[in-house]
């Protein structure tokens, strides 16, 4: 037996109960909700992180959100390159693909990171299916540019097994590898593949989960990080030349989700613990928005007038 005394005497967590109670004005707002989360081959890298970004998914959907996953794994890809000897070489941030190479691109992303992300995922619960693009058609594509062999331009999302998934409470968990318009299949970009996919079932946000603080101006000038863009400016960025590598894939794809409706798209450091639940429902924000509020007046307010804003975003 042990007295009430006792066990306030080891502490009664109040600020715990203050966290949870502040999620709620959050919480509000994306329960119910498509949320399209692109897991990247960088923020992967530390397998303990990985599988707490996989419990943080499974939470959100207990608290009544719909993630849907896409992931990359290039940072893998690159070492099973290299344990086979091929070439690692990327043209405007798409790596070239022969036929051959292809079918060691789909070992690694379907037979090896969608499985371990899946394993991690349903420790919690069994939530957790994994897919490749090509089941049910997820992802399909012809040839980009011959010049890149088996890499694939996305050119229609069937959503309906994605759909369907979700309507049962499973987390689809998508490995970015697309069937050809022509047969075969693809290689594809994961951030390109999570935006079409975020487009086509019309999410509420697109979260890219990466391994640095969001998107800088000037990388890697860290006052130069930034916090908040419109739309406008984020195609003015696209347009531009300033952008480099990974970031040009995780801007257009941003640009094309808010573009179909998607309401904001955000960029942030999935190497932080819990970078998702702080993101999603906490007033402290991480990493870059593109879009979302409705108004730079609202930008850097008090968490209540954020929250106003958010209200008003939503009508
Ligand atoms: N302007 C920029 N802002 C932020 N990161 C940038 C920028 N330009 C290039 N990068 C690089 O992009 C990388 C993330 O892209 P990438 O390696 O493709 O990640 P992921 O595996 O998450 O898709 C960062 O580690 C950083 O080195
Ligand atoms: C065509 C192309 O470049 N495909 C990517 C697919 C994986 C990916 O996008 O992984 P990240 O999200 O970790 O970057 C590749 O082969 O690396």
């Amino acid at each position: 037996m042990k007295y009430a005394n006792e066990a306030r005497a080891e502490g009664v967590p109040v600020r715990t109960g203050e966290i949870l109670y502040e999620a709620m004005p959050w919480l509000k707002q994306v329960t119910g909700k498509t949320i399209v989360i692109k897991y990247g081959g960088s923020a992967m890298e530390n397998p303990q992180l990985a599988a707490e970004v996989m419990a943080d998914i499974v939470l959100l959907k207990i608290l009544g959100v719909n993630p849907v996953l896409v992931h990359g794994g290039g940072k893998a890809i690159n070492r099973a390159f290299s344990n086979f000897n091929l070439p690692v070489e990327f043209i405007d941030g798409q790596r070239v693909t022969t036929d051959d190479a292809m079918d060691l691109v789909r070992m690694v992303l379907t037979g090896e990171v969608n499985q371990h992300l899946v394993e991690a995922m349903n420790a919690h619960g069994n939530m957790g299916v994994g897919v490749s693009g090509t089941d049910a058609g997820i992802i399909v594509a012809e040839q980009a540019r011959p010049e890149l062999g088996r890499v694939g331009k996305i050119t229609r999302i069937n959503t309906q097994l994605i759909e369907d998934l979700v309507a049962d409470d499973y987390i689809p968990i998508i490995a970015s590898i697309a069937i050809g318009e022509d047969g075969g299949c693809y290689n594809v970009n994961a951030d390109v593949a999570a935006g079409y996919i975020a487009a086509a079932i019309g999410a509420h946000k697109i979260i890219f989960l990466t391994d640095v603080d969001g998107l800088y101006e000037n990388y890697p000038d860290p006052d130069s990080l930034i916090a908040e863009m419109t739309l406008g400016e984020a195609e003015a960025m696209v347009r531009g030349d300033k952008l480099s590598s990974g970031m040009i894939p995780k801007l257009s794809s941003c640009v094309r989700a808010l573009d179909s409706g998607v309401s904001a798209a955000h960029i942030i450091n999935g190497t932080v613990p819990h970078a998702l639940l702080l993101e999603l429902l906490t007033d402290s924000g991480m990493g870059t928005m593109v879009g979302g509020l409705a108004s730079a007046q609202f930008l850097n307010v008090s968490p209540v007038s954020k929250f106003a804003a958010k209200l008003i975003e939503n009508r």
